[in-house]
């Protein structure tokens, strides 16, 4: 430890406190202390919405030796090419070693420039495995920390607060698929979406408009060849507007056959929309190799997750549903699929970033409905304003998609 560093304090409510040293930003903070297993992916990690508020701790040991990547490099569809969202959403992080060396193609800066300048709290020299055996054990806890040279600030439970309407896109906004390409107009309900979601869609030839959580997306379905419920972060609960709003989609005949899939809160939102519960896990699952079998095939995946709730798979109404995959370590949920309907969604992240792909498939299964759909004659005739047709992708009737913002607005 040089002289120049500051030595920091890492405590859980009620539990250990460990001794440590700062390597980000100058300021104390408090969340909820979450772990992940993943071994790499902490630029996509700390930039997904998802973790909005938590104080996210490494397992892997060695954190840092690869530096942090451009956050402003686009790809061919003006998504954030290496960040999951323009700016980190935890409010610190905890390791057992910082790498203070980095080394990578892709590196503009270190994790600790990236952190300092992004006002996150960063300390290193913590033991992970013990500090993970307590969260283990324990559950999930509040947690802090604290700098040498400041007061301590109160524990604080981001769990009780609408995270989602902090972090969900203002206006609407509109992501083009290759002009080429384009084959589907598709909404999403942006709860905290991940970029990687969004270039899933892009990619396989959506046009993809995106709008906030809260906005009533029943109004203007018809106009869409699928509906997307996006991850987010928070108590799913917390979410009543986008919940009232799926419902009244779930509930009216005329969507009956609109194809709909949902990740993570998506999964979660559907579920409380159709009637089914939801309850906070022990600790949560959050790393990138957990096995979910489907229950469909009796095959089983490697799943990126990120999650602290979720379905009582037993509550969902049997006329409608059935689970679709369950995780194979804890047995939680970790999908389902409508018995009638175009409908699925998953706990787990089939875009994963970081994490492996093996179920993007499942983005595949959404445009297979989506094809289903639009082949569909009985749909002109249950949904008769709708406007958006092949060859006629840049208009819809309530938006000129030419007109909205072409990324996230935040403010
Ligand atoms: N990644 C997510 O969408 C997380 C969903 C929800 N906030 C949870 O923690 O369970």
């Amino acid at each position: 430890m040089s002289s120049s560093q500051i030595k920091a304090t890492f405590a859980i409510q009620n539990g250990p406190s460990f001794e440590a040293i700062s390597f980000g930003a100058n300021k104390s903070v408090a969340g909820e202390a979450v772990f992940t297993t993943s071994l790499v992916g902490y630029p996509e990690s700390m930039t997904d919405p998802s973790y909005r508020g938590q104080i996210l701790v490494f397992t892997q040991p060695l954190i840092g030796n690869y530096g942090v990547p451009s956050g402003d490099a686009r790809d061919e569809f003006n998504l954030l090419k290496y960040f999951e969202s323009p700016h980190i959403h935890v409010v610190g992080i905890v390791v057992a070693e910082y790498a203070y060396q980095y080394s990578h193609w892709t590196a503009v800066e270190s994790l600790a420039q990236w952190c300092q300048r992004e006002g996150v709290a960063a300390v290193t020299g913590v033991d992970t495995r013990e500090l993970v055996q307590y969260l283990r054990e324990q559950g999930s806890s509040l947690g802090r920390i604290t700098l040498d040279n400041q007061d301590a600030v109160p524990y604080v439970d981001p769990m009780n607060t609408n995270l989602v309407a902090e972090v969900t896109t203002k206006k609407p906004f509109h992501v083009s698929a290759l002009p080429d390409k384009a084959r589907a107009n598709v909404a999403l309900i942006d709860c905290g979406v991940k970029e990687n979601i969004i270039r899933c869609l892009a990619k396989r030839g959506a046009d993809v408009t995106v709008f906030p959580y809260d906005y009533r997306i029943q109004d203007v379905a018809s106009e869409f060849d699928g509906i997307f419920l996006s991850n987010g972060p928070g108590n799913p609960e917390f979410c009543q507007a986008t919940i009232a709003n799926v419902k009244e989609l779930l509930n009216n005949p005329v969507y009956d056959r609109i194809p709909i899939f949902g990740i993570c809160l998506g999964h979660q939102l559907l579920a409380l929309a159709s009637g089914a519960s939801t309850h906070k896990l022990k600790y949560g699952n959050r790393a990138h190799n957990i096995p979910a079998m489907d229950l469909t095939t009796g095959q089983c995946h490697i799943t990126s997750q990120n999650h602290g709730y979720a379905v009582d798979p037993e509550t969902l109404p049997k006329d409608q549903w059935k689970p679709y995959f369950v995780n194979l370590n804890d047995k939680s949920n970790e999908g389902m699929i409508h018995l009638q309907r175009p409908i699925f969604s998953t706990q787990f992240h089939p875009e994963a970033k970081g994490g492996p792909m093996d179920t993007a498939i499942l983005f595949d299964k959404f445009f297979d409905n989506i094809e289903a759909y639009q082949s569909d004659s009985q749909k002109k005739n249950s949904i008769s304003q709708k406007t958006a047709h092949k060859g006629d992708r840049s208009q819809l009737r309530n938006f000129n998609v030419t007109k909205l913002a072409k990324e996230r607005v935040l403010f």
